[in-house]
């Protein structure tokens, strides 16, 4: 049955930090919460952490209202960024202690807790560690015995708020793949916040995209980078790129081509914004096909090239990002001129209140401009 939450609201003064949140979790789901800084996603984990209490709404766990547990029942683990390990405690001690404050008629044996203690450290790798204190670890040793700590209560939600946040990045990396493995290997449900857009689309096996306090998406990862449901999600997980695109009666406007709209009630576009993503600027396969391009810089990035582009006559540059193969293959290209396609573009169309009402992805053929732009696909509000 998993977890239902429902409605959720809180207010800081004038602020609403979250705006009418609501989200299902599946029993032993991973899902990430990703946002810009100041987006509610901590707000929504201290809630279900019971650190905090909404002004409305309510959370459901197998049907059970959550909300109405004290914190030390609702079976929660949690992770912080920065890590709250005991300092004058070993790391045997650290595992133990949520184990050892409970009340003595539900407190395990002696015996029970070190055996507990010694498989937890196992799981997460750091069995030699037991007598060592967390002054002697490495981050990331650090992170992990937050992760067995949290994990000695046996909690039924496993809630992690930027855990990798204060390591470095091969640090945060590798985590990531042993973090997924062991999350496999556990099953226990958990909700990972983070404001790292790999990190959520690598780990998670559903990603809700958080902004200004309301959900702007919820879905796979595959799912928020290829159809974006708002502006903001495009720009903001697949670096999508506004283009200068405009519907003028039956036609969407872009770059000289017209292509001809279908099925599109003009209530619904008090505005469009089109959106192309770096790696679908690609270079034109034919010399002198596609739309001209100037090249304003270019980087080569771990086997990648990336490069500032000014399209057509658009002042905004745009960001453009390749193969290497593929940059070798349009080198030939005239001093800092080349062509370049739009292999895709996302048309999101909003009524008066900004709100998205329809979205497209065209793939823009260049030889034939009289493709109808479509499907739509509707989004709901
Ligand atoms: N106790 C509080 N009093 C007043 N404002 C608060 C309080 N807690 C959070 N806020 C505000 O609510 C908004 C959301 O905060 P929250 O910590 O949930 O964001 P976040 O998405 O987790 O950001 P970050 O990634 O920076 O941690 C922020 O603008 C923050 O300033």
């Amino acid at each position: 049955m998993g977890i239902e939450i429902s409605r959720l609201r809180r207010r800081f003064g004038t602020f609403l930090a979250l705006d009418d949140v609501s989200l299902s979790i599946g029993d032993g789901e991973f899902v990430a919460v990703l946002g810009p800084s100041g987006s509610g996603k901590s707000s929504l984990l201290r809630i279900l952490a019971g650190l905090d209490q909404p002004d409305a709404g309510s959370v459901l766990r197998d049907g059970r209202d959550l909300l109405a547990l004290d914190a030390r029942r609702r079976g929660v683990g949690l992770v912080f960024q920065h890590y709250a390990l005991f300092p004058h405690m070993t790391v045997a001690q650290n595992v133990a202690f949520g184990l050892r404050v409970r009340p003595w008629r539900v407190r395990p044996k002696a015996q029970a807790i070190k055996a507990t203690v010694e498989d937890l450290l196992r799981r997460v790798e750091l069995e030699g560690f037991v007598d060592r204190y967390p002054s002697q670890l490495s981050g990331g040793q650090r992170q992990r015995v937050a992760l067995a700590r949290a994990l000695a209560i046996e909690p039924r939600l496993l809630l992690l708020d930027e855990p990798f946040g204060a390591l470095d990045a091969q640090v945060r990396v590798n985590l990531r793949g042993w973090l997924r493995e062991f999350h496999r290997s556990l099953g226990i449900t958990t909700l990972f916040v983070t404001h790292d857009q790999d990190e959520a689309l690598e780990m998670a096996d559903r990603v809700v995209v958080m902004n200004r306090g309301r959900i702007e998406q919820i879905g796979a990862p595959e799912q928020v980078y290829r159809q974006p449901a708002t502006p903001f999600v495009s720009r903001f997980i697949a670096r999508g790129q506004r283009l200068p695109g405009e519907v003028r009666g039956q036609h969407l406007h872009l770059f000289g081509h017209a292509w001809r709209i279908e099925n599109f009630a003009a209530a619904d576009a008090h505005e469009v914004a089109v959106h192309v993503r770096p790696e679908d600027i690609v270079p034109a396969p034919v010399p002198g096909d596609g739309l001209t391009a100037q090249l304003l810089n270019l980087r080569h990035v771990a086997g990648s090239v990336r490069a500032s582009l000014r399209v057509e006559s658009w002042d905004e540059p745009l960001e453009a990002e390749w193969s290497e193969r593929d940059w070798a293959r349009c080198a030939s290209a005239a001093d800092d001129r080349l062509h370049v396609h739009l292999q895709a573009v996302t048309v999101f169309a909003m009524d008066r209140d900004g709100r998205v009402r329809l979205r497209s992805i065209v793939y823009p053929p260049y030889a034939n401009s009289s493709i109808a732009v479509g499907p739509w696909r509707r989004i709901e509000a």
